[in-house]
């Protein structure tokens, strides 16, 4: 797991190695992972520096002299003003600077890299209008991009997306913070490298799962096993009119492990017996269900049953809305942004906007874990704490996916994972296999291809 940490967060951290160190200098072991990084993307050719106000253009300043040693580097003092040490640096290793905004703009046509070290952990939201101007040309002119910590014009932490640079790479420092795992931000910030400055990395309510995480955590039958033991997992999904929604969360469940499927929903049993011959049909000893996908609309007689079971329960789809008053603790809700939205009582727009304050609000008011779907995943449980899933290609975002996921889940609820690693090891082994079966598959040949990924998780 690799933990994001808050512009505070990352604030204090630095604070707690210069009161160990007043002399420590982490602007120069910033300014050299910045200028290798660069190097890397555009190993010759113009680099243009966008230079702020700060510290974050101290960075790119100090990175400018380092470059100029073996190659063009011109200045853009996009702010007026610049971290004194850094430009005298820079101008003294020979960078040039361009005087006015048309100028920067011009150089662009020959620049084989754009480095934005306009702003960083300070930085408020939005962009001068001639510092948007020239972002918007840089993405235009498809010039490349290195974000100094994170592209100029995000908030630090998150939050709507207005005007920013949209980077190619990302060098940032010690640790990811919001913007560089939580959209809408996150799509701006390319790929997203972590150069170790030397500052340790506290402990924070925001994580990101690994693979290897999965490699570690995923369980794993042995010599002492049997179907009870790994885990039985019922499903109350599907009806007549949506029956697919049955078999693809009854593949997921299958394709992820479980010991036995149970089914107890509304599609016909012979095509769910034609498909899935080891599937056992009615109610039975479970350790978890999954209700709501594809039932078609809220069903509160079908929940009640549901809850009477006393087992975690997987709620997807229609069963969120008829959620019970209380008494959630250990289930898994798992609804897509307009699901969520109508759960919290406001717009779409305001969860895609925050996706991550709306999943912890859900996960608070409902004392469940809240798995809030999309292109990125984030898991969110009562005490704040989020987890964000592995990603993986866009191919996923397709009807059925969900009713998959929700499978998957009930399967590794089912073997005794709690909610929060069901949920995140669940959405991102769907990912991966995505991400390693590239191309259009719809959700049930993804479902075939969870095992190969399963046995080869790389620890
Ligand atoms: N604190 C440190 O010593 C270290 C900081 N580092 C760098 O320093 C950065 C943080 O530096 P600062 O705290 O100086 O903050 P920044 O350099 O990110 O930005 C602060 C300055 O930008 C201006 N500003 C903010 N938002 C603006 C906007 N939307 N439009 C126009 N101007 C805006 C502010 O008025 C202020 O002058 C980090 O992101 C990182 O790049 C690294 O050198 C590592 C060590
Ligand atoms: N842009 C995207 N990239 C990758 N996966 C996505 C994207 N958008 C949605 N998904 C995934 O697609 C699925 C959609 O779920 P849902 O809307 O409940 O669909 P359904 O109910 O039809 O199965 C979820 O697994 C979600 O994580
Ligand atoms: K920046």
């Amino acid at each position: 797991m690799k933990t994001v940490v808050t512009a505070q967060q990352m604030r204090d951290a630095e604070r707690a190695v210069w009161d160990a160190d007043p002399d420590v200098d982490l602007m120069t072991r910033a300014a050299a992972g910045v200028a290798r990084v660069a190097d890397e993307m555009a190993p010759e050719g113009p680099v243009l520096v966008v230079v702020g106000p700060g510290n974050n253009g101290g960075d790119g300043l100090f990175a400018a002299a380092t470059l100029a040693e073996s190659r063009e580097v011109l200045l853009w003092l996009a702010a007026g003003r610049a971290h004194d040490e850094g430009l005298a640096a820079a101008r003294s290793a020979g960078c040039r600077e361009v005087g006015d905004p048309a100028s920067a703009r011009a150089r662009l046509a020959d620049a084989s890299l754009v480095i934005d070290a306009f702003t960083g952990l300070g930085a408020r939201p939005g962009l001068p209008p001639d510092v948007a101007t020239f972002a918007a040309a840089c993405e235009a002119w498809q010039v490349p991009v290195l974000a100094v910590d994170q592209p100029s014009g995000l908030g630090t932490d998150g939050g709507p997306v207005g005007h920013s640079f949209n980077a190619t790479v990302t060098a940032t420092f010690a640790a990811r913070k919001p913007c560089h795992v939580v959209e809408p931000a996150a799509s701006r910030c390319g790929d997203v490298v972590v150069q170790d400055i030397g500052v340790p990395v506290p402990a924070t309510d925001l994580r990101i799962l690994e693979e290897s995480d999965l490699a570690n955590w995923w369980p794993t039958p042995d010599a002492a096993s049997d179907k009870y033991s790994r885990g039985v997992v019922l499903l109350d999904t599907g009806s007549e009119r949506y029956a697919g929604a049955a078999l693809l969360g009854i593949s997921g469940a299958l394709h992820a492990g479980a010991g036995m499927v149970r089914y107890a929903g509304g599609a016909p049993s012979g095509l769910v017996l034609g498909r899935f011959p080891s599937v056992v049909l009615g109610e039975g000893r479970a350790q978890a269900a999954v209700v709501g996908s594809g039932w078609g609309e809220p069903d509160e007689a079908r929940m009640a049953r549901a809850v009477e079971l006393g087992l975690p329960l997987v709620v997807d789809a229609d069963a969120l809305g008829v959620l019970p008053d209380g008494g959630m603790e250990g289930w898994l809700l798992t609804p897509h942004a307009g699901e969520l939205a109508r759960l919290l009582g406001v717009g779409r727009d305001e969860v895609e906007a925050d996706p991550l304050g709306a999943a912890r609000e859900a996960a608070r008011r409902h004392g469940a874990t809240v798995l809030l779907k999309g292109a990125a995943q984030y898991v969110a449980e009562p005490s704040g704490r989020v987890t964000v899933a592995v990603r993986g290609p866009n191919w996923t975002a397709q009807a059925g996916s969900g009713d998959v996921l929700a499978g998957i889940c009930g399967t590794l609820l089912a073997a005794g994972l709690p909610a929060w690693k069901a949920a995140a090891m669940g959405a991102s082994v769907q990912a991966l296999a995505a991400q390693r079966h590239p191309g259009p598959y719809p959700p049930d040949r993804l479902t075939e291809f969870l095992p190969t990924v399963v046995a080869n998780l790389d620890a």
